[in-house]
């Protein structure tokens, strides 16, 4: 039976991971001219989070599959990633996009910058269009902040709005991750009055050594008083294991010491508050992506 598929030319196709990031720490030191916020934080990627399915092509259209609410299809960073790729190298290719959703949408774990930098990553080995490293990274800053340290892939300290990274080693612990089912508003937090954004820069060396017991996310306080959801299910985690939050929410992460401890505290969660979502998920300082490119 003929689909619309099957008249064009299909590739063998490409099956990849698009992890989920945490900031391990995040402070904010300064406010730029334009209203964006600079940040330090720390980027790391966790064994959890959603896949792509790549096919190529031959008639130039780019055809997205997958449950992403009401979003249009512009605005999808699946489908920006692929036609910028195709405007930027004039490639006359286009590609079969099907998603699997697993990342809730706006929780501070990347998900839609995640899956951006996998189609960019993803369609340049598929389409054997051969740029390189950089260059994918400058594309995925037009698409967003968070986009770079996904196309790099490895943990990195970043400065900036989030753009300049270093790459680094930090431990990789078993989190449970909560989403306590509300959304946040990222420009809500951003234009929060009592939003602290005077933290002293410090150095990369400084941030490392002062270890886990120290770090703290500047968007915390803020997150807390705006959702008492999310203050909720942080102090539940607290009493448990350390906790804070991702980004600017509405995700929480509580570190623990082994997979087992992670499964139980899951398990007593889901039995708690049924109405929060939660995974565990281990800490990872090269993302799967570049494992699954380069094998
Ligand atoms: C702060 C982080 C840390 O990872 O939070 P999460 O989004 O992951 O939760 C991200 O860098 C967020 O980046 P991103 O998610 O791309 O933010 P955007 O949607 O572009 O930002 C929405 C709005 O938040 C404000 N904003 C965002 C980032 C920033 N460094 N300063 C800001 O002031 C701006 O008003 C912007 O218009
Ligand atoms: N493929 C995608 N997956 C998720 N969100 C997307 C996607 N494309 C665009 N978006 C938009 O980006 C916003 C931020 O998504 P996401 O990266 O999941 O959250 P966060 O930046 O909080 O970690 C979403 O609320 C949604 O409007």
């Amino acid at each position: 039976m003929d689909t619309a598929a099957d008249t064009t030319t299909q590739s063998a196709g490409l099956t990849l991971p698009a992890p989920a990031k945490l900031n391990r720490m995040l402070h904010i030191v300064g406010r730029r001219a334009d209203g964006y916020h600079e940040l330090q934080t720390l980027f790391q990627f966790l064994d959890h989070g959603d896949t792509l399915q790549l096919t190529s092509r031959d008639d130039g259209h780019i055809q997205f599959c997958g449950e992403l609410g009401d979003l249009a299809a512009e605005d999808n960073l699946i489908v920006r990633a692929a036609r910028l790729l195709q405007e930027h190298t004039g490639t006359t290719a286009g590609a079969n996009l099907s998603l699997t959703k697993r990342l809730p949408m706006g929780g501070g774990l990347g998900g839609g910058s995640s899956d951006a930098a996998t189609t960019l990553a993803g369609l340049n080995q598929l389409w054997s269009l051969d740029l390189d490293e950089d260059q994918l990274a400058g594309l995925g800053l037009s698409l967003g902040a968070d986009v770079p340290v996904f196309v790099r892939g490895h943990s990195a300290w970043a400065e900036g709005i989030g753009e300049r990274l270093t790459r680094v080693e930090l431990d990789t612990p078993w989190f449970v991750v909560v989403h306590p089912g509300i959304g946040v508003s990222t420009p809500g937090v951003f234009q929060a009055p009592e939003l602290t954004r005077d933290t002293p820069p410090i150095t990369i060396a400084r941030a490392i050594e002062g270890g886990t017991s120290s770090w703290r996310n500047d968007c915390e306080p803020t997150v807390r008083q705006l959702y008492p959801e999310v203050a909720q299910a942080l102090d539940w985690l607290n009493a448990r294991a350390p906790s804070m939050l991702t980004g600017t929410g509405a995700c929480v992460f509580a570190r623990v010491t082994s997979q087992t401890q992670a499964l139980q505290l899951q398990a007593e969660l889901e039995c708690e508050h049924p109405e929060w979502h939660a995974f565990s998920a281990r800490g990872l300082n090269r993302s799967p992506l570049l494992n699954a490119l380069h094998t």
